[in-house]
C-alpha cells in the first residue's frame, strides 16, 4: 500500500492554495496538520479525487490516479469536513442506504461490525436527528468505512467532540490505521501526538516537516525556555518570540518560548512538546 504524490500544486484564480507537494504514505495514521486555510482539506480533496491538482501527480500503488481516478476510488473512505446526515434516519437506514449506493454487498453483516467497531450499536435504530455531533462522527467514520477501504481519509473529524469521545475516536483510528493507511487533519497538535507514525505540518500550502513525531521533537530540543514574568511584559514579549504557552503561577506568568538562544538571563531550558515543534515550523520565517 503506498500514495505517493509528487509536485503537487493547487491554484484557485490567482492563489496557490498547496505547491511543490511531493510525500510518500504507507500504513500507518498520517497527520496532517496546520492552521486554517494551510491547504489541508485541499490536498485531502485531490488524495481522493474530489478536486484535480493544477500540476503534479497522485499515484496509488505505482497507478496514475489523475489517469484512472477508479483506481483510489475503489480503494478509498473519505470523511468530509462537512458531512450531513438525513436527521429522520436511523444509523442503521443511513448506513444501509449508502452502502447500496456503493454496491456493497453482505451490507447487513458489514454494517453490524462497523456499528460495533464505532460503538454504536445501542443507538443504532435511533434517529440520527437526537445524535450528539460525537455520535455524527462515529457514523461518519462507519460510512468512510464501508467498503473496507484501504486508504483512510478524515478532515478535522475532531472538531466538535468533547474531551472523551475525542480520545475514543482517536484511539478508533489508531487500531484502524494497523493495515491500512489513515490520513487525518488536525489544527490541535493533541489529536495526533500519540498516535501519528508520520506528521506532514502543512503552511500556506507548502509542507514544512514530513517527519516521526520523535524527529519534530528532536529538531527544537534545546530551544524551549521557561521562566516567571509580571504582566505587563507580555505584550513586548509577544512581539520578539514564539510564545508556545503561559500559565499563571505564583506572583507573575510563566511564560513558555521557542528561541534558538538563551531569551533572558532567569530562563531555564525545558523539554520540547511536539506544540512547541509546530509552533517553531509555522513561524519560522514570520
Ligand atoms: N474552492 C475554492 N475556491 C477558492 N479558494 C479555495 C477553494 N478551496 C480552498 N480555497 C482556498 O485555498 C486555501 C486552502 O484552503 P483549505 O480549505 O485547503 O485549508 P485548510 O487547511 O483545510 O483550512 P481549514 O482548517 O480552515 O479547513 C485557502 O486560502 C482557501 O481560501
Amino acid at each position: 500500500m503506498k500514495l505517493e504524490l509528487d509536485a503537487v500544486a493547487k491554484r484557485f484564480g490567482d492563489d496557490w492554495a498547496l505547491r511543490d507537494i511531493d510525500l510518500v504514505f504507507e500504513p500507518g495514521v498520517v497527520g496532517l496538520l496546520g492552521p486554517n486555510g494551510a491547504g489541508k482539506s485541499t490536498l485531502m480533496r485531490i488524495i481522493t479525487t474530489v478536486l484535480e491538482p493544477t500540476t503534479g501527480s497522485v499515484r496509488w500503488n505505482g497507478t496514475d490516479v489523475l489517469a484512472t481516478p477508479r483506481t483510489i476510488r475503489n480503494s478509498v473512505g473519505y470523511l468530509p469536513q462537512e458531512f450531513g446526515v438525513y436527521p429522520t434516519l436511523s444509523a442503521r437506514e443511513f448506513l444501509r442506504y449508502l452502502a447500496a449506493i456503493r454496491g456493497v454487498s453482505n451490507a447487513a453483516d458489514r454494517i453490524d461490525d462497523l456499528l460495533e467497531l464505532v460503538n454504536l450499536e445501542r443507538d443504532a435504530d435511533r434517529r440520527l436527528g437526537t445524535f450528539s455531533g460525537g455520535m455524527r462522527q462515529r457514523v461518519g467514520i462507519a460510512q468512510a468505512l464501508l467498503t473496507d477501504p484501504d486508504l483512510l481519509v478524515v478532515d478535522e473529524p475532531t472538531v466538535g467532540l468533547d474531551p472523551e469521545e475525542r480520545v475514543r475516536f482517536r484511539n478508533v483510528l489508531a487500531e484502524l490505521a494497523d493495515d491500512r493507511i489513515v490520513v487525518l487533519s488536525t489544527h490541535i497538535v493533541s489529536d495526533i501526538e500519540v498516535t501519528a507514525s508520520d506528521i506532514v505540518l502543512l503552511h500556506e500550502g507548502r509542507v514544512r516537516a514530513h517527519e516521526r513525531p520523535a524527529s519534530l521533537l528532536d529538531r527544537v530540543d534545546g530551544t524551549v525556555w521557561e521562566w516567571l514574568v509580571d504582566d505587563d511584559e507580555l505584550p513586548r514579549l509577544k512581539r520578539e518570540y514564539t510564545i508556545s504557552g503561559t500559565a499563571r503561577r505564583g506572583g507573575g506568568v510563566a511564560v513558555r518560548v521557542v528561541s534558538e538562544t538563551r531569551p533572558r538571563p532567569t530562563a531555564e531550558r525545558v523539554d520540547p512538546t511536539l506544540e512547541d515543534a509546530y509552533l517553531a515550523a509555522i513561524t519560522a520565517d514570520e
